[in-house]
């Protein structure tokens, strides 16, 4: 006899797939079929697992994803905690766009962190930064310049089992944030890990902790992206505001080049739209035309 159960993959360690269900932590191996279909469970997915009499376990079905982002993989992400330095690196609007343009790709909402805020106190760097970093707010992305303030409203933010993971440049302090959410969410001694540390080889690769009322990925996320195999006429869409004011361009599929009546050009020559916006736009209209990344970049 044979019985199934529902889960969430929380944990990958050496080819053992702990998943979360009803009836408690399962850890599981998956399925010989999943390799022949050139198909890998990752940590977030929505799985059902089949169990035997003896209490063998076998990971048989993953269900739809709504995505699958980063490397180590994490799928089903909603939202993406999005590390950005004033410095060490340099504060950079175009990579700023570049994230954002690809998680609006990816339907993931994004929160934005200033980190490293404290090496530039008080200097007319930082409040350029600052007031870039309102259009951004203004646009509809939430942004903390303090990891006590963040780290106190995650809990209230991460709503019930949503996935949230990081993103950022290498370099920008995402480890950092990351040790320090875990902290204060006292995780490193949870119940989780220690039923998890039992076996002696058991080198943990990937996990979701706790945190809200969901998780957030215990991975360092992802730092490099690619946009070329986004469809240059969706483009205009991931741009929050442009898809907001386009419901006012004279035509429908404008894509705010060189169209009469384009409000988006309209709201540009009025500043109400930032000029380093509207340029990353072109300039990723470029990259996707060329499909590759421009050289400037890698
Ligand atoms: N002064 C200061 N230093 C920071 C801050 N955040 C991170 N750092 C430092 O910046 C360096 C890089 O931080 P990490 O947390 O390793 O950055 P990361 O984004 O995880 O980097 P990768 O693993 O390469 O992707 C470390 O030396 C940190 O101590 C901050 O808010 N202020
Ligand atoms: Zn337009």
């Amino acid at each position: 006899m044979t019985r199934l159960a529902k889960g969430t993959v929380i944990g990958l360690i050496a080819g053992y797939y702990d998943v979360e269900t009803d009836e408690g932590l399962i850890r599981t191996r998956a399925r010989g079929v999943f390799r022949q279909k050139k198909q890998k469970p990752a940590v977030g997915d929505h799985v059902e697992i089949q169990i035997d009499d003896q209490g063998t376990s076998y990971l048989v079905k993953i269900f739809p994803r709504m995505n699958r982002i980063g490397r180590p993989a994490v799928a089903n992400v909603s939202h993406v905690l999005l590390v950005i330095s004033a410095v060490q690196p340099d504060f950079s609007l175009q990579l700023l766009d570049r994230f954002l343009t690809f998680f609006a790709w990816q339907k993931v909402a994004v929160t934005l962190y200033l980190s490293k805020a404290d090496l530039l106190k008080n200097s007319a760097k930082l409040e350029q930064i600052k007031q870039d970093l309102a259009y951004y707010q203004k646009i509809g992305y939430p942004v903390y310049f303090d990891a006590e303030t963040l780290a106190k409203e995650l809990n209230q933010k991460i709503g019930k089992d949503q996935i949230w993971t990081l993103a950022g440049q290498s370099g920008a302090g995402k480890s950092t944030l990351l040790n320090k959410l875990k902290k204060d969410a006292n995780q490193e001694t949870g119940q989780i890990s220690m039923v998890l540390n039992r076996g002696k080889h058991t080198t943990r690769k990937v996990q979701l902790f706790k945190l809200g009322k969901g998780f957030l990925a215990d991975t360092p996320g992802f730092s490099s992206i690619d946009l070329t195999p986004i469809k240059l006429d969706q483009l205009k869409n991931y741009f929050l505001e442009f898809k907001k004011a386009s419901a006012h361009c004279k035509f429908r599929g404008c894509l705010h080049l060189k169209e009469p009546k384009c409000e988006v050009k309209r709201l540009l020559a009025e500043s109400e739209i930032i000029q380093s916006r509207y340029d990353d736009y072109l300039a990723m209209r470029n990259e996707i035309e060329e499909g590759r990344i421009p050289e400037y970049l890698k």
